[in-house]
């Protein structure tokens, strides 16, 4: 059964206390947090008070997903709030290793997050010293976009060199998950799936987390 991550991202703003309890009672297993600079994706969302905020009223992992600039001149702030999981891109940053030892070097799961154009090969020197991989399966930016299915045969790559090499990193899988894609992700070994608008644009979002649970048993 796949790990289940709501993204706040598609949530009520405004009732976000409320959205998260009913995420964490629903059966969740983790949080997203989805930051954006207006640089790195054209969109502005949150920031590291937004983590302190949420820290004190869930005992859900916080799972911070860093679409910015240079993420490593942030990333003690957000160990700081609260996060239990930073995700830098690849893309974002010209020192990616020396983020990656920034997250762990602060007691902090690191992630290293690739878009859908960026091939795999650019993370390998990586694989060994990260806790999770993320493969975002639209480009970033914003929720409710379609699922793009080539990645499937990215998450079957992955999950290939995690199995030759026997590393431990989680396969988190983002954007454009519902009770279909998230099964063709679990098949190809994602192991965690992060869902903004299939769950929080529900009339019934507790049910909606358990609907890709089920998908995957
Ligand atoms: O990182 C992102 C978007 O850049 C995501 O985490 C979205 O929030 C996912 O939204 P849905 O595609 O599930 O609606
Ligand atoms: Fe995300």
């Amino acid at each position: 059964m796949i790990k289940v991550a709501p993204s706040i991202l598609s949530a009520d703003f405004a009732n976000l206390q409320r959205d998260v309890q009913m995420a964490e009672n629903a059966g969740a297993d983790a949080l997203h947090i989805d930051v954006m600079d207006g640089q790195f994706v054209p969109n502005l969302s949150f920031g590291m008070s937004t983590v302190a905020d949420l820290r004190p009223v869930t005992s859900l992992m916080l799972d911070c997903h860093l679409m910015i600039m240079d993420p490593e001149r942030f990333v003690g702030q957000f160990a700081k709030a609260g996060a239990d999981l930073i995700g830098v891109h690849v893309e974002s940053t010209r020192h990616i290793y020396h983020a990656l030892q920034l997250i762990k070097d602060a007691g902090v799961k690191a992630e290293v997050v690739v878009n859908p154009g960026t091939p795999l090969s650019m993370i390998s020197e990586l694989l060994p010293l990260v806790d999770q991989v993320l493969i975002m399966t639209v480009n970033p930016g914003f929720g409710g976009q379609h699922f793009l299915d080539q990645m499937v045969a990215k998450i079957a790559a992955l999950n290939e060199l995690k199995q030759q090499h026997g590393y431990r990193f989680e396969i988190e899988v983002d954007g454009g998950i519902n009770d279909q894609t998230v099964k063709a992700c679990y098949d190809a070994g994602a192991t965690v799936a992060v869902a903004g608008s299939y769950v929080y644009d529900s009339a019934d979002p507790a049910q909606r987390i358990q609907d890709l649970k089920v998908a995957t048993n």
